[in-house]
C-alpha cells in the first residue's frame, strides 16, 4: 500500500476538546495541557480560540492560556478565529497561525457563527488579508462535510465548493470537519475525492469526530488515498457546542497507534500523550475516551472478567 512517509498530527484537544466542557476549567488546567502535549512532541497544537465568550464560555481564557503556555521552538501554538476582533485578539496573545472556520451546511453556519456561508466567507476575507501581511498562517475548516444536525446528509459537492473558496481565498491547508462523525468510509471518500478535483491532496486535513465509531477507519481511507494530515484530540476529548450529540474527537493516542502499526513516522510519544490525557482527564473527572489509553493503562490487559 502507497501511504503518504510522513503525517501531520494537528492537536486540537485544548479548543475542540475543551469548548465543549460543561465544568469550568482553570487556566492552569489549560495550560499544563498545552505543554505536556508540546512535550510529547505533537508540533501542531490549537490551543484556544478567540470566538466571542458569551458564545462559548470555555474558551474565555484563552488570552491567558496563551500567556502561561511555555513556548517550545517548533511547535505551532494556534486559535480559532470567527472574524477580526478574534484575529486581533489571537495575534495580540501570540497565536503563530490562525483557523477560520466555515461550514458546509447553511443551518450549521448559521447556529455556529450566527451568519451564512456567504457572509462568513466576507467576514474572513479581512483576515486572510490582515494575517498575509503579518505572515501569519490562516488553516481554514470547513464543517459538516458528511452530515448536519439540523440538515442531515450533505452533498460531497457542497464541501468541496466551500472547500475550493477557502483554498482559492488564502487558506494554507483545509481541514474538512465531520462534525457529528456520521461519516463512513464511503462517503470520505467520495468527499476527499471530490474536493481533490479542487484542492491538492497534500493540501487537505480530516478532522474526525468519532461519535458512530468510524473515526479510525475514515482516517484509514483518507491516509490510502494520500492525506497525510489528521486532527485529533488526546483522551478523545471533545464535541462541538453547536452540534447535538457529536461526540469527541478522535482520540491522539488512537490515530498514534494506528501510525505505529503502519510503521509511519509521527515523532509523537504514545506514553506521554496518554499521561497528558489521564492528568486533564482526571482534572475533568471524566473517562478517557481513548481505546488505546484505557488498553495500556489497565493493570491486566486482555483481561474482561
Ligand atoms: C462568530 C460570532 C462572534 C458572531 O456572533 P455575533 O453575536 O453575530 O457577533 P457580532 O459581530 O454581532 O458581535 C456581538 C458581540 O460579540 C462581540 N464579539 C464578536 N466577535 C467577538 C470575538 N471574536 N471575541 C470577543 N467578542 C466578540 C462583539 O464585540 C459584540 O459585543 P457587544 O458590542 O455586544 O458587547 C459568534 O457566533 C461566535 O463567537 N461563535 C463561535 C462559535 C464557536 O466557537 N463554535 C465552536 C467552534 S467551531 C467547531 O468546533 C467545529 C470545528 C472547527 O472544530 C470543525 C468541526 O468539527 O466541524
Amino acid at each position: 500500500m502507497n501511504f503518504p512517509s510522513s503525517v501531520k498530527i494537528v492537536e486540537v484537544g485544548p479548543r475542540d476538546g475543551l469548548q465543549n466542557e460543561k465544568q469550568p476549567i482553570a487556566v492552569a488546567d489549560k495550560v499544563a495541557l498545552v505543554n505536556a502535549l508540546s512535550n510529547a512532541g505533537l508540533k501542531f497544537i490549537e490551543a484556544g480560540s478567540f470566538v466571542n465568550p458569551k458564545w462559548v464560555p470555555q474558551m474565555a481564557g484563552s488570552e491567558e492560556v496563551f500567556a502561561g503556555i511555555a513556548r517550545k521552538a517548533g511547535v505551532s501554538y494556534a486559535a480559532l478565529t470567527p472574524n477580526m476582533v478574534g484575529f486581533e485578539r489571537a495575534i495580540a496573545a501570540g497565536a503563530d497561525e490562525v483557523a477560520i472556520f466555515a461550514a458546509a451546511s447553511e443551518a450549521f453556519s448559521q447556529k455556529n457563527i450566527n451568519c451564512s456561508i456567504e457572509e462568513s466567507i466576507e467576514r474572513f476575507a479581512p483576515i486572510l488579508t490582515a494575517a498575509r501581511a503579518q505572515n501569519i498562517p490562516v488553516r481554514g475548516y470547513v464543517s459538516c462535510i458528511a452530515g448536519c444536525p439540523y440538515e442531515g446528509d450533505i452533498a460531497p459537492s457542497k464541501v468541496a465548493e466551500v472547500s475550493d473558496i477557502l483554498f482559492q481565498a488564502g487558506c494554507y491547508e483545509i481541514s474538512l470537519g465531520d462534525t457529528i462523525g456520521t461519516g463512513t468510509p464511503a462517503n470520505i471518500e467520495r468527499v476527499i475525492e471530490l474536493t481533490n478535483k479542487k484542492v491538492p491532496l497534500e493540501k487537505l486535513a480530516l478532522h474526525a469526530h468519532d461519535t458512530y465509531g468510524q473515526a479510525i477507519a475514515n482516517i484509514y481511507r483518507a491516509f490510502q488515498m494520500g492525506v497525510s494530515v489528521f486532527d485529533s484530540s488526546v483522551a478523545g476529548l471533545g464535541g462541538c457546542p453547536y452540534a447535538k450529540g457529536a461526540s469527541g474527537n478522535v482520540a491522539t493516542e488512537d490515530v498514534i497507534y494506528l501510525l505505529n502499526g503502519l510503521g509511519i513516522a509521527h515523532g509523537v510519544d504514545l506514553q506521554a500523550v496518554i499521561t497528558a490525557g489521564k492528568n486533564i482527564c482526571a482534572s475533568l473527572g471524566r473517562v478517557s475516551q481513548s481505546k488505546v489509553a484505557r488498553a495500556l493503562s489497565s493493570e491486566k490487559p486482555g483481561n474482561c472478567t
